[in-house]
């Protein structure tokens, strides 16, 4: 997808711009999702794909070939959409294998097909069965069902796990992971649940108000935030301005700590160029084994993930690694070069 762009037009004439010059690859037999806050655009970005929505400026290309103005049902893609979108009137198999019936398939192949995505998705055993005779579980399998069967380039998939429950969500993660692993299909993946994105994909695309504001591996997303917005979104770091003591940061400076990356003074060696907070202990948030203790140094509440239970309102000093501690500039949010 190259420098992609969509207006819509509201009342009154007005335009709205709801994506900028986005630019993505999603490479082939990858996960790549697309992750954001809702309203960013992710579903006009993958309805374009798709060709359910024609961008208003820009190119869309599936491998070697430009589809932009190419039909959706000849794009070669699949999507599969968080509400399910079935036939309530039609059996399970009938709803996996009509997108076959309208591409002309012959009925066997059509079967054959059919059940063998069925049986991807451990769902063969429910064919005969009507959609409101199944789980939500079980409804979105036949959703992706439907949408393998037509051998897509690429798979789209719309927030396919957001109406289940914690648990099954969890489960459905991973054997979606597997499936794809194991058909080594391209997909494409929306969802603003940044456990999903970081725990699934091979690719992240952090998206914000209508652009890109970052794309990488989990990894890269994550430990090198190109700005404070990912910073902040994905494992919620701690972003203050730099302190007055803190050497090597310029006035305009922000600094990240994630809380899981200060220790406790007295349970650590000083070494140069940590950064120390001293404090009180204003609030603190059970996680199990560990707490959250939010400590209160002048105008700025730090989160600090340790394992002691302290009483509230005590004086603490936490201390981050120099290779710990992000500077991004504060007027910005942009990342600075160390
Ligand atoms: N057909 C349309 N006409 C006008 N505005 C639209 C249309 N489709 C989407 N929008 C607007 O575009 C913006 C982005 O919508 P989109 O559904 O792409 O966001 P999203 O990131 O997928 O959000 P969500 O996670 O809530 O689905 C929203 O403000 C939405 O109201």
């Amino acid at each position: 997808m190259r420098a992609v762009s969509k207006s819509f037009e509201g009342a009154k004439r007005q335009t709205t711009r709801i994506l900028d010059g986005v630019s993505l690859t999603a490479p082939a037999g990858q996960i790549t999702t697309i992750l954001g806050e809702s309203g960013c655009g992710k579903t006009t970005l993958l309805r374009i794909v798709a060709g359910l929505e024609t961008a208003t400026s820009g190119g869309i290309h599936i491998g070697e070939r430009e589809v932009t103005s190419v039909h959706p049902s000849r794009r070669g893609v699949a999507m599969v959409f968080q509400n399910y979108g079935l036939y309530p009137a039609k059996t399970v198999a009938k709803n996996i294998e009509f997108p076959l019936k309208m591409a002309g398939v012959a009925p066997a192949e059509r079967r054959t097909r059919g059940l063998a995505a069925a049986t991807l998705l451990h769902i063969d055993h429910v064919m005969d069965r009507m959609p409101a005779q199944l789980s939500g579980g079980q409804r979105q399998r036949v959703g992706i069902a439907r949408a393998l069967a037509r051998d897509p380039e690429i798979l789209l998939m719309d927030e396919p796990l957001s109406n289940l429950d914690a648990q099954l969500r969890i489960e459905m993660r991973a054997e979606l992971v597997a499936m794809q692993r194991r058909i080594g299909s391209t997909m494409l993946y929306v969802t603003h649940d940044q456990t999903e994105a970081m725990t699934m994909s091979d690719r992240v695309v952090v998206m914000r108000g209508g652009h890109i504001e970052q794309q990488g591996t989990p990894e890269e997303v994550f430990q090198v935030p190109a700005t404070t917005y990912v910073a902040a979104f994905l494992g919620n770091m701690n972003l203050a301005p730099a302190p007055a003591s803190e050497t090597g940061a310029g006035a305009g400076t922000t600094l990240g700590v994630r809380p899981e990356h200060f220790l406790p003074a007295d349970h650590s060696v000083p070494q140069e160029g940590d950064l120390c907070i001293e404090g009180a202990i204003e609030y603190a948030e059970l996680l199990g084994t560990d707490r959250i203790l939010h400590v209160r140094a002048g105008d700025t509440l730090w989160r600090a993930r340790v394992d002691a239970a302290l009483p509230l309102h005590e004086r603490i000093t936490v201390r981050a690694r120099a290779a710990n501690v992000h500077r991004f500039d504060a007027e910005s949010g942009v990342r600075l070069a160390v």
